[in-house]
């Protein structure tokens, strides 16, 4: 039936929160898998008199919906993206009298473990491969993924699936070389093993202590070589590129971090110490926060278990670690390199 006196019709509508980032953490132990999702959720049904009256008598708030998400992430768990959908769509479309439709969207961040250093891999290995010989091992991070090995084990150590990019600068003066190399985009996790405390308190200041939180940062890393000229003697620069990535991850992996700064420094030093072909490292560390859900309005308790990845502002920890005697060369801004 077509109105006359008002020829504007209502089309196609939907509301709902987008991008939740829900990253849920399971603890079996020492071991740690992890779940990271962006949910976005867009509902519809009987939403007229919202747009055309102002009622919002069937309007579900969207921040109920991000909240839903986040509960469902402790109440159900998080054993694959479309089970988690599923059980999020039939919950709003069958709890909601108005809601016709539930229309769930998930983007997945795969997470791949960095394997601990077992100390078994000396550095003569026969190929040099670069990335491939970082010593981490894919295995879906999956959260039901029973590891049998090595059972007491700390793993809770991850590095995220195929983002980072190799840098490289070449610099020659006629006389001199200078080679730079490095990284950008290599994200990182530990779920444990990092805590923050004993920092100034001012007026201002109201970040809570914390004895057990999530570290993740995206690693920017360039280091300088010390070879400046010549054809004869030139570093194998694609073995020294996976050593000081592996040594990156390794350090980062285990340093029981008191502070992104700290780690850092664990990080540079030890590429300064196991790779004599580098004097100087420059790292860039966003700390990328993780905020644990409050969930006890729902009446649930959040064991370390659910947290809200935020994606700003961001803290930034920046350093340069040397071998001593060495020259500061990096350029502090190198991020745009
Ligand atoms: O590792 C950290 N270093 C800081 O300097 C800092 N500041 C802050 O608010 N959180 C953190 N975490």
């Amino acid at each position: 039936m077509t109105d006359q006196s008002r020829p504007v019709l209502l089309g196609q509508n939907q509301y709902g929160k987008a991008e939740n980032r829900v990253v849920r953490i399971v603890r079996d132990g020492r071991i740690h898998h992890i779940k990271d999702l962006s949910v976005s959720v867009a509902l519809s049904g009987d939403m007229e008199e919202v747009h055309t009256s102002g009622s919002n008598a069937t309007v579900l708030p969207t921040d109920t919906t991000k909240n839903t998400v986040f509960a469902f992430a402790k109440e159900h768990g998080i054993e694959s993206a479309e089970r988690f959908g599923i059980a999020l769509a039939r919950h709003f479309v069958t709890s909601q009298e108005p809601i016709e439709r539930a229309r769930i969207r998930i983007e997945e961040y795969a997470w791949e473990r960095i394997e601990p250093n077992r100390g078994a891999r000396s550095d003569g290995g026969a190929e040099s491969n670069g990335a491939e010989s970082n010593g981490t091992e894919s295995n879906g991070a999956d959260s039901t993924g029973a590891d049998s090995e090595g059972a007491d084990e700390a793993k809770h150590s991850f590095v995220r699936k195929g983002q980072e990019t190799r840098i490289a600068q070449i610099t020659f003066d006629g006389e001199d070389w200078e080679v730079l190399a490095g990284l950008k985009d290599l994200t990182v996790l530990n779920s444990t093993d990092s805590e923050f405390w004993g920092y100034v308190k001012d007026k201002y200041t109201t970040l809570q202590e914390a004895y057990d939180r999530i570290l993740a940062t995206e690693v920017s890393a360039l280091w300088r070589y010390n070879w400046t000229g010549g054809e004869d003697g030139q570093p194998d620069w694609e073995r020294s590129y996976g050593e000081a990535r592996k040594h990156l991850l390794e350090a980062f992996a285990e340093t029981y971090s008191l502070s992104l700064q700290q780690t850092l420094y664990q990080m540079g030093s030890r590429v300064i110490d196991h790779r004599a072909e580098i004097d100087e490292v420059r790292l860039s560390l966003p700390n990328k926060h993780h905020f644990l859900v409050d969930l006890t309005p729902f009446g649930l308790k959040n064991d370390n278990e659910v947290y809200y990845a935020a994606d700003r502002p961001y803290g930034l920890i920046e350093g340069t670690v040397l071998r001593a005697g060495a020259q500061q060369r990096i350029p502090v801004d190198m991020t745009n390199l």
